[in-house]
């Protein structure tokens, strides 16, 4: 799907005025994002920040109260299967089939995704290999570990070779071997001129990865632009994104007098 001149100078996801409310809870809360398409690309933000709700909204799995999102140049809420076409997805909370094997969670997504039986077999065959999933090809995904599911998931989300890739927490619970390898593929792909969303709240991580970035907090846009844009000043992304999201003067742990010491 990633074709040349696609990626060059144009966005890969353009969100305007985006809303979601739960209840009483504003969970985004006025987004405006462009994101350039061909990079790799970390949308940051602490723990309820909204990523994961603006996520949804962009793949198409979670329906806006307001606003729209634009996904290489297709409306997602009134084009979605071109959009879902294009894309591949990694979602928080994983859902699988639990009862096929990996292979065959393979074979069922090609299929699903209309690719013919004999490039399913090729792809998945490599994508097994790459991810070093090949010797548990046969096991039953129920009995998958949480490192194996992710690269399963990511497999399935790469197998019809989508223009953009949207991972959320794709390294959450992913040992450091693993998460080398998923890094691997992932730096393969985006080099090929295809863009990585992916969402994190490891600035180290983002850092590493990134060479663009977003800040969110509190269902709002912080700060965009690239990692060095991003970072001013600053000595780290990580010292950056405290000042963004204004966690620095909370005085971790002043008000636990009574914990530690071996006082009861
Ligand atoms: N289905 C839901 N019902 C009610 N509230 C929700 C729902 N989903 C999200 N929220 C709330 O919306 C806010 C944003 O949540 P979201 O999961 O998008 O944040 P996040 O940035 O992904 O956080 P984390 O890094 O902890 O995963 C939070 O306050 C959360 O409690």
């Amino acid at each position: 799907m990633v074709t040349e001149g696609d990626a060059v100078g144009s966005s890969a996801v353009r969100v305007q005025g985006l809303w979601k409310r739960f209840g009483q809870q504003v969970a985004v809360a006025g987004v405006d994002l462009e994101l350039p398409a061909g990079k790799f690309i970390g949308l940051v933000g602490p723990n309820g920040a909204g990523k994961t709700t603006t996520l949804s909204m962009v793949t198409g799995l979670l329906r806006p109260d307001h606003g729209t999102v634009e996904v290489v140049g297709h409306d997602v809420w009134r084009d979605p299967v071109e959009v879902k076409a294009r894309i591949g997805v990694l979602p928080e909370g994983l859902r699988l089939f639990e009862r096929l094997s990996g292979r065959e969670l393979l074979a069922y997504s090609g299929r699903l995704r209309g690719l013919p039986g004999a490039e399913v077999d090729k792809r998945a065959t490599q994508l097994l290999d790459v991810l070093d999933l090949a010797g548990s090809q046969h096991k039953l995904v129920v009995d998958y570990s949480t490192g194996m599911r992710k690269k399963i998931g990511l497999a399935t989300a790469l197998l019809h070779n989508p223009e953009v890739l949207f991972l959320d927490e794709p390294f959450e619970g992913v040992d450091p071997v693993s998460a080398q390898t998923i890094r691997g593929v992932l730096e393969r792909y985006t080099a090929s001129g295809a863009t990585v969303v992916f969402s994190s709240h490891v600035m180290e991580l983002v850092e590493s990865l990134c060479d663009w970035v977003a800040v969110m907090a509190a269902g709002r846009i912080r700060a965009t632009g690239t990692l060095a844009e991003v970072r001013g000043d600053a000595p780290s992304l990580q010292q950056a994104f405290l000042e963004l999201v204004g966690a620095q003067s909370r005085g971790a742990g002043s008000d636990l007098d009574w914990l530690g010491g071996g006082a009861r």
